[in-house]
């Protein structure tokens, strides 16, 4: 029974690739697995048709080893026999269907000097006839036109290749399961069953006798639907939170000249990325860094100084000179930057004027950090020694009272990058102090990455949900809230049902399209963009 279900998917999806799409599965590919260059093993590995061809060839005295057990073998040229390619390496062979292609396949880990590779690779295709070096990601390909992975597994496959920090590890490995791919699937089933229901009704209640009233069936499948839309929001929502971790968590620095930001995001990113400069109005544009921070990919952006109208009155003796051309793109560019990032922190710096000290700061920069998802304040220049208790309190005030939302993430931090500057006096010392409090700033952002991109445990796989797949879930809500706008009768209005069945094919088409059950055009496009960024070899 599974068997015969098991072929007319994998016939299906023959059917679904075009003559030129379709992976020639007559051939037999290979390809070091492993990466180039010098290395303890290299591992070669072989699918297709002619494995057992390959085996006889190279170890032509020796049976084949048993299946899925390794066994070691000399290699010998198939052409010279008493030349040795490798004298001991490890053979295994996994028989078709149930191997990572759904082909035969052969592994052959041998020395990794890039000369035994080198042999070893020039020698397969003279093995037998149809041999040839595998295309990127041509494995993953057969394995797909064979059933063995879904679009969603191999999304995350590729995401596991690329990951570079725990975080983004983590996220892919959720994908790999085939859960998601199991629900989607489920989903997709349950509106074509539907939409069957539907469409029996329109077309035989007239004749025949059904338990069920339209009204009644169109009731059951909307509970249904609604039910289906919560979990959709789910399945985006928890997409946002694996971009998250996937492309990186995007933070602007903002703050009036000379607070000291290019100083705090050097400290950071452990490099002079930024020119710190006592002049304000140095940093102009935008300049990047990228980090990994406790396991999270960031990307940190410092931006130009903000000098707005209010804090230039209440601040002239920081605020002299009007502002330029270059310094107003500057700002307009700090303000874009500021839109377009996940978090803002939002730096001030202790100075004293006239009047003695006070917290320099520009509102403008706290309203857009109260727009942003997750914000901080960070006061700088904590190292002058003036009691600041009064001046720290109306700070708060203003936080708390003219934009709230920003008081979320927690109280002001303040710290100094002058002394976390200052090396301290011993190697012990430096291990166990923090003189700026600069860990305090990062313990923070480390805090409020895992509060944007955490999920509950029972929800964890929805980490695995690419932005492909969120766009077409999206599409597949769309349609289910069309699905549900004409179901409903309304004064006036009879709900049709002949396109609420539509909505619902429409609902489940974009399904399909996630895990490559679609028509042949859209999983070739699909494939285009998943595969592009696979290596030969995988
Ligand atoms: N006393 C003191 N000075 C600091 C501190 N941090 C930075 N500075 C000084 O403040 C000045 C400005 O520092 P930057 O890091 O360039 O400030 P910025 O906010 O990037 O300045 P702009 O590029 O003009 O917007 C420099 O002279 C720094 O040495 C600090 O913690 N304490």
């Amino acid at each position: 029974m599974w068997k015969s279900a098991a072929r007319r998917t994998s016939l299906r999806r023959r059917r679904l690739f075009s003559s030129s799409a379709a992976p020639n599965v007559a051939d037999t590919i290979y390809a070091l697995s492993t990466a180039q260059g010098r290395a303890g093993i290299a591992v070669v590995r072989i699918s297709g048709p002619a494995c057992l061809e390959i085996y006889k060839a190279l170890c032509p005295t020796k049976v084949l080893p048993k299946p899925r057990y390794a066994s070691v073998r000399t290699l010998y040229h198939p052409q010279e026999p008493s030349t040795v390619l490798d004298s001991e390496a490890l053979i295994l062979h996994f028989p078709a269907p149930r191997t990572v292609t759904g082909e035969d396949v052969l592994e052959l880990h041998v020395h990794g000097g890039p000369a035994t590779v080198k042999a070893v690779l020039s020698v397969i295709p003279l093995c037998g006839r149809q041999i040839r070096y595998a295309d990127p990601g041509e494995f993953t390909k057969r394995a797909f036109f064979h059933d063995r992975l879904d679009l969603a597994q191999i999304e995350s496959l590729s995401d596991t290749l690329d990951a570079e920090t725990e975080q983004q590890r983590r996220a892919a490995v959720r994908g790999n399961s085939g859960a998601l791919g199991r629900t989607y699937e489920a989903w997709r089933e349950e509106l074509l069953q539907a939409r069957g229901e539907i469409e029996a009704l329109i077309d035989f209640s007239e004749d025949q006798h059904f338990d069920e009233s339209p009204t009644d069936l169109l009731d059951n499948v909307t509970a249904q639907v609604e039910d289906m839309l919560r979990s959709i929001k789910a399945y985006e929502d928890g997409s946002q939170r694996s971009e998250l971790l996937r492309n990186g968590i995007r933070i602007a620095l903002l703050g009036p000249p000379n607070v000291g930001k290019s100083s705090l995001m050097n400290l950071i990113v452990g490099r002079e990325a930024s020119i710190v400069s006592g002049e304000a109005g140095t940093t102009r544009d935008i300049v990047e860094a990228s980090l990994d921070i406790r396991g999270y990919l960031c990307s940190f952006a410092d931006t130009a100084g903000f000098r707005s109208d209010a804090s230039a009155s209440e601040h002239s003796d920081l605020n002299s000179g009007p502002v330029g051309a270059v310094e107003k793109e500057g700002i307009r560019r700090a303000r874009q930057k500021a839109e377009e990032s996940d978090l803002v922190i939002v730096l001030a710096s202790v100075e004293v004027g006239t009047d003695g000290p006070f917290i320099y700061y520009d509102k403008e920069t706290l309203k857009l950090a109260a727009t942003a998802e997750s914000a901080m304040v960070v006061i700088n220049k904590a190292d002058t020694g003036l009691d600041l208790e009064e001046q720290l309190a109306a700070f708060r005030q203003v936080i708390s009272q003219e934009i709230p939302a920003l008081t979320k993430t927690g109280d002001l931090i303040t710290i100094s990058c002058k002394e976390a500057r200052v090396p301290p006096p011993s190697t012990a010392a430096r291990r166990h102090r923090d003189p700026g409090r600069i860990q305090d700033v990062v313990s923070t952002l480390v805090h409020a990455f895992s509060a944007m991109t955490e999920l509950p445990v029972d929800m964890q796989d929805l980490l695995g949900v690419t932005e492909r797949q969120r766009q077409l879930l999206s599409q597949c809500r769309e349609h289910l809230e069309d699905y549900l706008a004409e179901s409903q009768a309304e004064e006036g209005r009879e709900a049709d049902a002949v396109l609420a069945a539509e909505h619902l094919r429409y609902a489940a088409d974009c399904l399909a399209r996630i895990t490559g059950k679609g028509e042949a055009g859209d999983v070739e496009d699909v494939l285009g963009v998943v595969f592009e960024k696979f290596c030969v070899g995988k």
